[in-house]
């Protein structure tokens, strides 16, 4: 069987996002056939910038701070720059996660920020997959995608709580992410019919 190595480069300032990053990983690495790595993007070395370029799928993931990504991940996303000028991503897998302490807090424009990144690498976006869920009268804030993001997974954590206090529905839906794109890599990898 094919093998897929999916990377989540991430930032996390005090932890949370940290949580979500974990929880895609997991979601990744219960693919069979695919394999999950975490990569602090705050401390970028020599080695984790090889398992990037080694990695089928990069899942990009950051807190919402001041209504985009985090200062050190744009500092990092800077840093890719090099990367770009060989174009050494193009056509991986890219998918994103972010995470506020607001229900919107403007996430949904560090998603996209993210899914522009992924653009400029040429990498294939691979979205949440998953229908939106506590947006009837019926339904809770206990489904997966509570918060009803299409282009990747939002999360959101009380600003006044610690890491442990992450949702579990944020969670379910990050793993749903890193299991959707280690799928795709592994489908991605398979020949083409002729
Ligand atoms: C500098 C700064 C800016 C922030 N800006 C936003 C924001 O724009 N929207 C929001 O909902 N939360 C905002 N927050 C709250 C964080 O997104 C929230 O605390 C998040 O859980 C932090 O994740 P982390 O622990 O991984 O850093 C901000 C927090 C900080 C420290």
């Amino acid at each position: 069987m094919s093998s897929v190595h999916v990377a989540i480069a991430y930032y996390s300032g005090y932890g949370h996002t940290l949580e979500i990053a974990k929880a895609v990983a997991d979601g990744a690495g219960s693919v069979p056939g695919a394999r999950a790595e975490l990569v602090d993007v705050a401390e970028m070395t020599d080695p984790k910038w090889e398992a990037l370029d080694a990695s089928d799928a990069i899942v990009f993931g950051t807190p919402t701070y001041m209504g985009s990504a985090s200062g050190a991940f744009h500092a990092f996303a800077e840093a890719t720059s090099k990367r770009w000028m060989t174009q050494r991503w193009l056509d991986k897998l890219a998918s994103g996660f972010t995470n506020s302490g607001s229900m919107s807090g403007d996430k949904l424009h560090t998603l996209q920020y993210l899914a522009l990144l992924a653009a400029q690498h040429g990498m294939h976006w691979v979205s949440l997959g998953l229908m939106p869920g506590w947006n009837t009268t019926t339904s809770s804030e206990h489904d997966d995608n509570r918060l009803g993001f299409y282009l990747g997974a939002g999360a959101q954590t009380w600003n006044d709580q610690g890491p442990d206090a992450v949702h579990a529905a944020d969670l379910a839906t990050a793993r749903h992410l890193g299991a959707r794109v280690a799928t795709q890599a592994l489908r991605y990898r398979q020949p083409l019919a002729s």
